[in-house]
């Protein structure tokens, strides 16, 4: 990741500093199918995991396989892990411009995990963008040739849910890897926007779906400056605000 990243091996875990496995979490998750909820709960309230983004560095995911292997039409069940992102076989560029999000599933792949960036990495590794692409408009004016840095797209941390199934329930295994409790929230700016962060702003209070970002930008100063909180007292104010049912 450190290379990916555009830095030297080693990196990242200077980036997140020591005691990110002391926070880490492994959890277990079952999902009750939708017909076995009792008829008092409203299908609203019918919820596997409401929309949200990882909050973390990434998080590693062993999902249960959910549909069936029958070859007959209508056999696979609709349900599980779906993120938020452009369809296969869209235009390019059409998620940068906010156009033609939709609801795409996860599907179970054998002997597979699944790794999602969280907003902790997407935020890095902005910045880290940001910082390049500051340095190559720097030799420009100076009149250096071309810059040797290569222009790196940054990672993205993608909103997803958890919807349940008509009549399988669904187990997973999630391992949310964090940075320290004392890592210092990167700094990244507002600019370039995606369409879940434009929702997010809009919503003030209401956010329309649960990220780390929405917050730890709101803490910022008009200058973008650094946020006075670390990871872990961020953390710390999310899961404060999680509310069980
Ligand atoms: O159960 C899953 O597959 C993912 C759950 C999830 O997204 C989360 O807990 O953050
Ligand atoms: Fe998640």
């Amino acid at each position: 990741l450190s290379l990916a990243l555009g830095r030297e091996e080693g990196w990242l875990e200077e980036a997140c500093g020591e005691g990110g496995e002391r926070i880490s979490l492994l959890r277990a998750f079952h999902y009750m199918s939708s017909s076995s909820l009792p008829p008092s709960v409203p299908p609203s309230r019918a919820l596997g995991s409401s929309p949200h983004t990882d909050w973390g560095l990434f998080t590693i995911i062993l999902q249960q396989r959910q549909e069936s292997t029958g070859e007959e039409e209508g056999d696979e069940e609709e349900g599980g892990l779906q993120f938020r992102g452009r369809p296969q076989g869209a235009r390019v560029g059409a998620r940068e411009e906010g156009e033609e999000m939709e609801w795409v599933r996860v599907p179970w792949v054998a002997e597979t995990l699944i790794v999602n960036c969280g907003d902790f990495l997407a935020m890095l590794s902005e910045r880290l963008v940001a910082e390049g692409k500051a340095r190559a408009g720097r030799g420009r004016e100076e009149g250096r040739e071309g810059g040797t840095e290569k222009e790196r797209r940054p990672f993205h941390s993608p909103v997803h849910r958890v919807t349940l199934s008509p009549s399988r329930d669904r187990t997973s295994l999630v391992f949310f890897f964090y940075p320290s409790y004392d890592a210092p929230m990167p700094a990244t700016g507002r600019e370039g926007l995606r369409e879940e962060r434009r929702e997010v702003g809009r919503g003030g209070k209401g956010h329309k779906y649960n990220t780390l970002r929405g917050e730890s930008e709101e803490t910022r100063g008009e200058g973008g400056e650094a946020s006075p909180l670390t990871f872990g007292e961020h953390l710390a104010r999310k899961w404060a605000g999680v509310k069980s049912s």
